[in-house]
């Protein structure tokens, strides 16, 4: 049976210990994720969508639980660290690139991370072909603008910009924290596209934050619900597929109630 490249044991986080406020707004959660997984993630406002990534990125300190990686205990690595193998995109298309770079720049940036030579024109040059492929990938001309300042690109492409950014390196792990939630509709949907494609063609191990039952529902091979710092839905495979959105709304139902 294959093994869970990343496992989140019983995990509980505390606020406010010690006093009247004191709460768990993540109340003993267990997750495995396994390889080429493609998870996505809904859940009311202050379920504890955000909660879950910032404990995943080591963002915030875990109460009692354990994170596993591989089978190896992360608990307590630093964020800095985490990053070798886990990257994040925000909803915030002004996060994960520098606006003065070009996007080549902020690519090559990516690509050298963790490294401390190979920044200069001519490592820039070498990578000309390789980053005119990645971009084209996204379908919205960023491939033709490689030598644009990253603050002068549309939201979309910045996006596009900051999934590549994010993935160039292959992470073992990839969370997409509602990254088309600031895009219009159109955009929102020509991005998603992006996205699914580079997911699965690259066989890419993702959890991704929607607020869109439409896109949970067609993206993914697994659906989890977040309600009140709990996992109350955990389905995949041919449960995930047959879904219906009125069934999935009605276990919106169930937590509301
Ligand atoms: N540092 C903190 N101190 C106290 N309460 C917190 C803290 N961080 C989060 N919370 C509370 O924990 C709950 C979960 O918050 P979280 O931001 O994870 O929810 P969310 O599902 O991401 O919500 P949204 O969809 O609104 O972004 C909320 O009730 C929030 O107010």
């Amino acid at each position: 049976m294959t093994e869970p490249i990343f496992e989140l044991k019983d995990i509980v986080v505390t606020v406010n210990q010690g006093t009247p406020e004191q709460i768990n707004i993540m109340d003993h959660v267990n997750l495995s994720v396994f390889p080429g997984d493609f998870i996505t993630i809904l859940g009311s406002n202050g379920a504890g969508k955000s909660t879950l990534f910032n404990v995943i990125g080591g963002n915030i300190p875990v109460t009692e639980g354990q994170i596993l990686l591989n089978g190896r205990d992360i608990t307590n690595m630093s964020v800095e660290r985490r990053t070798r193998f886990l990257s994040r995109v925000f909803q915030d298309p002004k996060m994960g690139t520098a606006p003065r770079m070009t996007v080549a720049e902020n690519l090559l940036l990516s690509e050298k991370r963790g490294q401390h030579r190979g920044f200069g024109p001519r490592h820039l040059k070498t990578h000309m072909d390789k980053f005119h492929e990645i971009t084209s990938t996204m379908n919205n001309g960023l491939e033709h603008r490689l030598n644009t300042a990253t603050g002068k690109l549309s939201g979309g492409q910045r996006q596009a910009l900051s999934f590549l950014m994010a993935t160039i390196k292959r992470p073992d792990i990839l969370l997409l924290d509602e990254h088309t939630a600031a895009l219009d509709p159109q955009t929102s949907q020509e991005l998603m596209t992006a996205t699914n494609n580079q997911i699965t063609r690259n066989h890419l191990t993702c959890l991704m934050i929607t607020h869109h039952l439409d896109d949970a529902l067609k993206y993914g091979n697994r659906l989890v619900v977040l309600d009140n710092g709990k996992i109350s839905y955990d389905i995949s495979g041919d449960e995930k597929d047959n879904l219906t959105k009125e069934e999935l709304l009605s276990f919106f139902n169930d937590i509301e109630e």
